[in-house]
């Protein structure tokens, strides 16, 4: 982090500019931070050990998880989370300054499936069956439109990207709800709290669980008992595919509490107790960003 006497290195779903490399800057200061094309390329940095830490995306206020992070980290990856940084979020569209004329003729428009999604109603209305094409992360779209200026198409991603690749800003500020933000999150092959000086902070841990074989009724209200007698608050319980066969399902379960306490223990041993595999994938401190201020 900013204050520690040597510098990680941090690998960030970029390319430069992206949403996670705002997160990652504020977090890491711009030190040792290294783009990567995708997210399994930063899991899989820290994984091969060419990178202490890896900063990406979790999941968004209006879309929900991001499904290649909760793929990369939750199916097979021996990894854990660090530490979280809320980010807000606002989507801008932007063109080649030798398009800025041409708006209305836009024939594309490329960013991220997750902020495409966040600017839905606005796209629907102002380019109607123009279509949309995904790339990995919004700065790879606004790169790609700054690389191709003979081409009519457009980026969303945000104003630093449009700094960066010398983007005209088209429309601003086009997500359609005005409470956009994304959880990022911080891995990596250790348990680690890392700290943030001079942040409110809130402590956090993340459970993968999974139920029994024996699928009994009542299971899932047995799992939520556990938390609930011992006055552990969750912040979170999302169910996802365990890829297993249909129907078969495992839990993310966020609890605002350490798994150091007692409570916690006591948790985890009751989830064992019934048969449930519970896996922690650490006890973090979780950060809000300010909204970005743009002279
Ligand atoms: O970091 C970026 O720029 C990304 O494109 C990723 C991502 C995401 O996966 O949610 C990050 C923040 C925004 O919510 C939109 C896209």
């Amino acid at each position: 982090m900013k204050n520690e006497k040597f510098t990680p290195t941090v690998a960030y779903l970029g390319p430069e500019a992206s949403f996670t490399h705002v997160a990652a800057n504020h977090l890491f200061g711009g030190a040792g931070l290294m783009p990567y094309p995708t997210i399994p390329d930063c899991i899989e940095a820290v994984v091969a050990g060419h990178v202490a830490y890896a900063v990406v995306p979790l999941e968004n206020a209006l879309e929900g998880s991001v499904p290649m992070t909760i793929d990369y980290l939750f199916h097979g990856s021996e990894l854990f989370i660090n530490a979280e940084i809320a980010t807000p979020i606002e989507q801008h569209l932007m063109v080649n300054e030798k398009q800025a004329d041409f708006v209305d003729e836009i024939e594309s428009v490329h960013s991220h499936p997750h902020a495409l999604a966040q600017c839905h109603k606005y796209l629907q209305y102002r380019f109607r069956r123009v279509p949309l094409m995904q790339t990995t992360s919004t700065a790879a779209a606004a790169k790609y439109v700054s690389e191709n200026p003979d081409e009519k198409i457009a980026a969303i991603g945000n104003k630093m990207a449009a700094v960066k690749y010398g983007l005209h800003l088209a429309d601003e500020n086009i997500h359609d709800f005005h409470f956009n933000h994304t959880r990022f999150v911080v891995l990596s092959l250790r348990k680690e709290k890392l700290v943030y000086k001079g942040h409110s902070a809130s402590i956090k841990t993340t459970l993968m669980v999974k139920l029994p074989e024996d699928d009994r009724s009542g299971m899932l209200h047995q799992i939520l008992s556990v938390f609930s007698w011992r006055r552990l608050n969750l912040s979170k319980i999302e169910s996802r595919p365990l890829k297993t066969g249909l129907g078969n399902y495992f839990f993310i379960i966020d609890v605002l509490e350490s798994e150091e306490h007692p409570m916690m223990k006591g948790a985890m041993e009751e989830l064992a107790a019934l048969n449930c595999t519970a896996r922690s994938f650490g006890s973090y401190y979780t950060y809000e960003q300010q909204p970005l201020r743009h002279s």
